[in-house]
């Protein structure tokens, strides 16, 4: 595949040792490389009193395949390397990893299986010095020492800088993220809570003061802890205090009696130590700690005129009461004028601040849309608490699935991981999950992998890219969380049959089909116990995770034959579909290919409803019912203005189109019989049209990969198609004999294949590939066809050129919802140029 940075990556190999592991029967056994591991780049550290950050960088190899087809488009399209960067970033992956420090051995053990020091290690924290002569011992390296508060303040602006979902507030129990404008950004107060307190004034990359701190804070709260309650650790501390009595957890207390002293009552109550609940002692002292802490930091953003303050470092672990706590303190104090907001990497700002102190490592300008962050699934997690050393392999992880059936355990969460071998959360031990208003901490550790993606763009025809929302539906909605769970929970014991059944129906399919089933339940009973666990949560994102979820069971094409299948009986009816639209007057025609697009809609793969239909009769018969039944007008049919602005009225006769970006969707019929006609009009017409489709599978959508083989078989039947094919570069093969000896030879506008940069059935416009924005610079008409790209995201979107939305619904709770209308029908929205 060219250029797909998003998976699969593959870094060169080391195959000493390499071993088969398990089953010799198997066809596709696990192999073994120990020594194999990613070409790293940059390792850093933070090293904590209490914990070891690490943050390190596994660099893809560049992937694309310069075949003769792309390297034409790429020319037509006008694209060079040009607006690559000069230094060697390629597109990898940023991981981030913890252990505890009491367990740096293991770090140290993790560091080299992974080789993961061979550029040498920046470190900060204290650590940094304490450890130095433990790291030139067991690894032979120097640490690269750097200062700390230089190392917050630049993690802190990169990650609001680059992360879309960094950023949120935390009040009353309720997590809600803040899109960070970010050349707004600066000035802002930096709280980072480690075992002592800073506040770091930033006025820009590099700009920044400490003006102030506090040595009540982390520490105080695992001392005075300790000392009171006996606890082992920090996590069971604040564990305890989930525990605590919890009859104003609600209001945090803070009635003014209860902070009016902390601790103040036992004055009163002439108790002993051992009179009172270990458990209330530790929801005290937390209280008592983070609601100091809120004050000074007001106090400070006061003394500055500082409206924003973001709190960072490990103390507080994603805990829902301590954000809670610091939220009330600010927005009480300052008349809710300054805003506590916290980072969902909030613990990893002094290692990614060490990580970006590499010079020329060429990211510390990567920009938002260039990362995407992923969840892959696999560290052994039961009962609230991540057990032993991180899931090697894929053949690790599937066992480690297998376990909870043996067991009769259910998985209370997944937890986000590298892929197969490449990070782990080191044996970190998450505190027991108690739900309800104190809500698993198990959040704080749900930071994915950052992909790097250098080569992604924004789509440069939104019209707003700043307020573009591609969600339609936002799943922060409880009932439609729970609806869209259900489908998809439901849908799941098909797929896993499509899947198994296209990697051959083999015992390790199987395997692998029983693991993906389970993973991808315990994402969805994850995002149904915090929705916001890995930021914020639409459709697409859920629809998007399941295709991942199959890639990391390396399923990679489940519905491979399926549309072969349903491409093959397309065209084969395709050369009687032309010759019948060709018979027809233009306005005829017109109506006849947007109708044909809406119904070959109907093939779809994704839609329980469909589904159940395909079982009623041959693909053919469907497409037939399907077109019958196109009545207008449809529930949204703007057909009217859009064939206005085709063919005109009267004697305005409109100028063609000058591009046209056609966004295909399904695979059969529905790109063979409904898109390729459209697009062959629009050739007719002299309006060049790029086909986008799809980086990788995502259910049965057709991918750029498969769409030229495609093409080059319609253009047998068609020289419209076939002059066109040829002109964008499609045809490269042999020609291909045409119907009629093609006589005529006049020049034509390209027909062009470009891929989208994902791997899902809807699109994400902030984050599509150099290929599709390069493509859309001369378009002046976007179609977005299928309800992925045209309803559930897209649906709101506005663009600076002419645009159609073009789907069945296939859906009836969405089509109540979107258009007031009912299961099948059509929505046709014209939309003029912004
Ligand atoms: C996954 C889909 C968005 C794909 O639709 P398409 O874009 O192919 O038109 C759609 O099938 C869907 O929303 N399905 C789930 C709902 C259901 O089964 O009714
Ligand atoms: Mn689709």
């Amino acid at each position: 595949m060219p250029s797909m940075h998003r998976s699969g990556s593959r870094p060169q190999l080391d195959l000493s040792k390499a071993a088969i592991q398990g089953n010799f029967e198997v066809k596709n056994p696990t192999i073994l490389l120990p020594n194999q591991s990613d070409d790293i780049s940059h390792l850093a550290l933070d090293i904590g009193g209490s914990l070891i950050k690490l943050v390190y960088f596994s660099r893809h190899e560049d992937q694309s395949i310069d075949d003769k087809r792309k390297k034409t488009i790429k020319e037509r399209l006008g694209i060079s390397n040009g607006n690559r960067r000069s230094y060697p970033i390629l597109g990898g992956r940023l991981h981030f990893v913890k252990f505890e420090t009491t367990k740096i051995s293991e770090c140290l053990d993790f560091i080299h299986s992974k080789q993961l020091h061979r550029g040498g290690i920046h470190a900060t924290g204290g650590g940094a010095y304490k450890f130095a002569d433990l790291f030139k011992e067991r690894l032979g390296v120097s640490l690269d020492k750097e200062d700390e508060m230089d190392c917050l303040v630049a993690g802190a602006n990169f990650l609001l800088k680059a992360i879309r979902h960094e950023a949120f507030t935390h009040m009353e129990g309720q997590k809600e993220f803040v899109q960070i404008d970010t050349n707004d950004l600066f000035p802002y107060l930096l709280v980072n809570i480690g075992s002592g307190v800073s506040m770091i004034k930033v006025d820009g990359d590099g700009k920044f003061e400490r003006v102030s701190g506090t040595n009540v804070g982390g520490g105080t709260y695992w001392g005075l802890g300790r000392l009171l309650t006996k606890c082992k650790s920090f996590d069971e501390l604040l564990e305890l205090s989930q525990r605590g009595d919890n009859r104003d957890h609600r209001h945090i207390g803070l009635s003014a009696s209860t902070i009016a002293s902390s601790f103040g009552k036992t004055i009163s109550d002439k108790k002993e130590l051992a009179d009172y609940r270990p458990e209330d002692i530790s929801l005290s002292l937390l209280r008592m700690i983070s609601y100091n802490i809120g004050q000074i930091s007001y106090l400070n953003a006061l003394r500055f005129g500082l409206k924003r303050i973001f709190f960072g470092g490990f103390f507080i672990r994603g805990h829902a009461y301590t954000m809670d706590t610091i939220s009330f303190a600010v927005q009480f104090w300052s008349k809710g004028e300054a805003q506590a907001m916290f980072l969902r990497h909030e613990g990893f700002l002094g290692a990614l601040g060490a990580f970006m102190s590499y010079e020329k490592h060429g990211l510390d300008d990567l920009m938002v849309h260039q990362l995407v962050e992923r969840f892959p699934m696999g560290a052994p997690y039961t009962g609230g608490r991540i057990h032993g050393p991180p899931l090697g392999d894929l053949n690790e992880k599937i066992s480690w699935m297998e376990k909870f059936v043996l067991k009769g355990t259910e998985i209370t969460a997944p937890v986000p991981m590298a892929p197969s071998g490449t990070t782990g959360l080191g044996g970190f031990e998450v505190p027991l999950s108690k739900g309800s208003t104190l809500r698993s901490d198990a959040s704080a550790l749900n930071v994915g992998v950052l992909h790097l993606v250098p080569t992604l763009e924004v789509f440069p025809l939104l019209a707003d890219p700043k307020m573009y929302e591609p969600n339609t539906i936002d799943l922060a909605d409880r009932s439609e969380l729970e609806y869209w769970f259900t489908v998809l929970s439901e849908h799941l014991p098909d797929l896993v049959d499509k899947a198994v059944a296209s990697e051959g129906g083999t015992d390790d399919a199987k395997r692998r089909g029983d693991a993906f089933a389970r993973a991808f339940s315990a994402h969805l009973a994850r995002l149904m116990e915090e929705p916001a666990a890995y930021g914020k949560l639409g459709l697409a994102n859920l629809l998007e995770l399941r295709e991942e979820c199959l890639r990391e069971f390396q399923f990679l094409d489940a519905y491979r034959s399926i549309k072969q299948r349903e491409n093959e009986a397309s065209l084969a009816v395709l050369p009687d579909l032309l010759v019948e639209l060709d018979s027809m007057s233009k306005e005829t025609r017109l109506l006849m290919l947007i109708e044909g697009v809406l119904a070959a809609n109907i093939f779809d793969w994704g839609s329980r409803a469909c589904v159940d239909l395909y079982h009623k009769g041959t693909i053919i018969e469907i497409y037939r019912m399907s077109r019958n039944k196109m009545q207008r007008p449809w529930r949204v049919d703007d057909f009217d203005a859009f064939k206005e602005r085709m063919l005109g009225s009267g004697d305005n006769k409109p100028r063609p189109h000058k591009r046209a970006l056609l966004f295909v969707d399904n695979s059969g019929a529905d790109v063979v019989l409904g898109m390729l006609p459209l697009a062959r009009e629009l050739l007719r017409r002299g309006t060049e049209v790029v086909l986008v489709a799809n980086s990788l599978p995502a259910l049965n959508d057709i991918t750029a990969m498969e769409l030229p083989d495609i093409v080059a078989e319609a253009a047998k039947h068609c020289d419209i198609l076939r002059r066109a094919a040829e002109a964008g570069g499609l045809l490269v093969d042999a020609m291909i004999n045409t119907l009629d000896g093609s006589k005529e030879n006049s020049p034509s506008v390209p027909l062009m294949v470009v891929e989208n940069g994902c791997g899902s059935p809807c699109i994400d416009l902030r984050q599509v590939s150099s290929e599709l924005a390069a493509a859309a610079k001369n378009a002046d008409l976007i179609i977005l066809e299928g309800m992925g790209r045209a309803l559930h995201t897209n649906f709101n979107a506005r663009f600076k050129c002419e645009a159609l939305k073009l789907a069945m619904v296939k859906n009836q709770r969405l089509a109540e919802k979107l258009i007031k209308g009912n299961i099948y029908d059509c929505v046709c929205r014209y939309e003029p140029a912004r």
